[in-house]
Parts: structure tokens; C-alpha cells; sequence
């Protein structure tokens, strides 16, 4: 395996009792990429990445964490590997400075403590409790206890779930961030939004299996359902053929309004048509298809969230 892949999942396969959660999962990451794992609920990315890091035995299939198997080396994959804990696995009244010098105490070569509350806007929380601190907060401590042992290779799950517009903004900064620091990131998210500004690489499940995995702008090409122009012209106008254009899917006019479905590079060809037809003063009300799209496509509407 090239020293340039943090994580390589082959064919993994996990059950509980006869249902199975993973069934026949590849995912690769590689050094340095920030990597979101989608997928509705019960999909299996959590079992996914609880069996990467070495919390859960799968069934079949390999692993390895920058080339270590977890389940024959935990210790040299844990301290690799930081993993983001759910809030609820901290006790209320721990505080912040509480919280990080204990975690500080279990890695090997830890984070500079007073540094890192900081670097995460905490400083001035530091003697605050973990109970009475706001939702973006805890999220920041969370994280920041994922990055206390200085590790290669972080798995952050949900972490924005529940947080207001601003403070997932701020998350999502600190995660780029974390990866300038030459930290790779597993992301498990049900955000699009989240995916497609933080990710360089997207896979997503639907149960237990992937179906697909891309740069999120491949994922909108492949499964995204294309461009879609609207505009309107005098119900007396001439309109040239515009279905017969390269990259056209379909051309639809109904009354004055038309409608064009294209992939690839039409937009130019459509201009230069209309442009030729003396229409170049039409308003086209360009709709770029988003990840959402590519993912409800992918997973189905009633999936998506
Ligand atoms: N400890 C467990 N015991 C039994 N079944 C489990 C256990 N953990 C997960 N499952 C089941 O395995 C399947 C996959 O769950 P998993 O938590 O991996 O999915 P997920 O995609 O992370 O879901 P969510 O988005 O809801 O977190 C689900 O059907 C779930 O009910």
C-alpha cells in the first residue's frame, strides 16, 4: 500500500445478529483530503468508521490505518487516529481545561493545552462547564479533545449537528484548518452543504452498501440530473432547434417559456444560438444542479434531510 493512503477499507462487512449494518465496503482516503461519508440514518457510516479505527470487529474484509491493521496493533493505530465524541459522553459538570488535561494525560506527545484552548476560541471558557457551555462550544471542545494527541488522521462525526448557521460556519473553518495542519479527516455528515465545501471526497452508503464515491463536483455531474436554463420569449418569437444542440437533454416550450436540460459545456452553444437568432436579450435563469440533488438521486427523496 502507498505511504500516501491514511485509511483503506476492503470489502468490509459488519452484522448485528443477522441484519447487516456494512455489507461489502471500499473506501479509500488518502494523506492530507478531508473525506464525507453520506448516507441516510442506518446507512452504516457510523459502524463504518467505528470498525476503521478499531471500536468494532467486522466481520470480514481489511483495514488499514496508514498500512496498520487496528485490530492487530490498536495501540499504534490509537495513537494515530483522533475520534470525535458524542456529547453526551462527557459529564456535564467536567470543565473545559478539566476536560482537555485529561485528555492531554493519555496521549503521548499532547497538544500545548493552553495553545490549543486558544486556538479554538476557549481560553476564556476554560474553567466553564461542560454542561452550561453553548452548542458550538461544546462542538469546538469536542473537536479539540479529537486533536489533543497530535493524530494523523481525525474521524469527526455530526459534529455541526444542532448548531446555529454561525457556529457551523466557524466548525467548518477550524476543520480546514485541521487539514492545513496536515491532519486527514473523515467526515460523517447528513449536511450537503458541509460536504460540499469541506470535502475533497465524498462516498456515499445507502444500506450497508456504497453507491457512490467522487469529488462532490463528480457526484453532481454523474448523478445531478444536469443544468437546467429557463427563460422566456415574445409568444411571437422565432426559436431555433435547441433540443438538437450538443449536451442538450431536453428542450421543453410551453408558451412563451422555455425550458432547457443540458450536461457539459452547452451553456456556450445555447448563448451563440440564441445570439444568432436575435434573441441575445433573453434572461436565462440559470439552476446549477447542488450535491443535494446528485444525493437524492442517489439515496431517494425520502432519505435525504
Ligand atoms: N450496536 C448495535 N446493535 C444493533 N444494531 C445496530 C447497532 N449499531 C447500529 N446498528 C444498526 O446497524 C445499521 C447501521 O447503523 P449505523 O449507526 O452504522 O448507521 P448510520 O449510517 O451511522 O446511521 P445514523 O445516520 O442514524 O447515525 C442500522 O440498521 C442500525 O440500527
Amino acid at each position: 500500500m502507498g505511504v500516501d493512503v491514511a485509511l483503506r477499507i476492503e470489502n468490509l462487512r459488519k452484522s448485528y445478529g443477522s441484519a447487516p449494518a456494512v455489507d461489502g465496503v471500499d473506501l479509500t482516503v488518502e494523506q492530507g483530503q478531508i473525506v464525507g461519508v453520506l448516507g441516510p440514518n442506518g446507512s452504516g457510516k457510523t459502524t463504518t468508521v467505528e470498525c476503521a479505527y478499531g471500536l468494532r470487529r467486522p466481520d470480514s474484509g481489511r483495514i488499514r490505518v496508514f498500512g496498520l491493521n487496528p485490530l492487530s496493533e490498536p495501540g499504534r493505530v490509537a495513537r494515530l487516529v483522533g475520534t470525535q465524541l458524542q456529547d453526551s459522553a462527557l459529564p456535564d459538570r467536567i470543565r473545559v481545561g478539566e476536560a482537555l488535561h485529561l485528555f492531554a494525560a493519555l496521549a503521548r506527545s499532547p497538544v500545548d493545552e493552553r495553545q490549543e484552548l486558544e486556538r479554538w476560541g476557549l481560553a476564556a471558557r476554560r474553567r466553564a462547564s461542560f454542561g452550561s457551555l453553548s452548542g458550538g462550544q461544546r462542538q469546538r471542545l469536542l473537536v479539540a479533545l479529537a486533536l489533543v494527541g497530535r493524530p494523523r488522521l481525525v474521524f469527526l462525526d455530526e459534529m455541526t449537528t444542532g448548531l446555529d448557521p454561525n457556529a457551523r460556519r466557524e466548525v467548518w473553518d477550524l476543520v480546514e484548518q485541521v487539514r492545513r495542519g496536515g491532519t486527514t479527516v473523515v467526515l460523517v455528515t447528513h449536511f450537503m452543504d458541509e460536504a460540499f465545501r469541506l470535502c475533497d471526497r465524498v462516498a456515499v452508503l445507502k444500506d450497508g452498501h456504497k453507491v457512490a464515491d467522487g469529488t462532490p463536483g463528480e457526484l453532481i455531474d454523474r448523478y445531478g440530473g444536469g443544468t437546467t436554463v429557463r427563460f422566456s420569449v415574445p409568444p411571437q418569437a422565432e426559436v431555433p432547434r435547441l433540443a438538437e444542440l450538443p449536451g442538450v437533454l431536453t428542450a421543453e416550450r410551453v408558451d412563451g417559456r422555455i425550458e432547457i436540460r443540458g450536461r457539459g459545456p452547452f451553456l456556450v452553444s445555447l448563448g451563440h444560438t440564441l445570439a444568432v437568432a436575435h434573441l441575445d436579450d433573453v434572461e436565462l435563469d440559470v439552476r446549477r444542479p447542488s450535491l443535494e440533488d446528485a444525493y437524492v438521486q442517489l439515496v431517494g427523496p425520502e432519505a435525504s434531510r
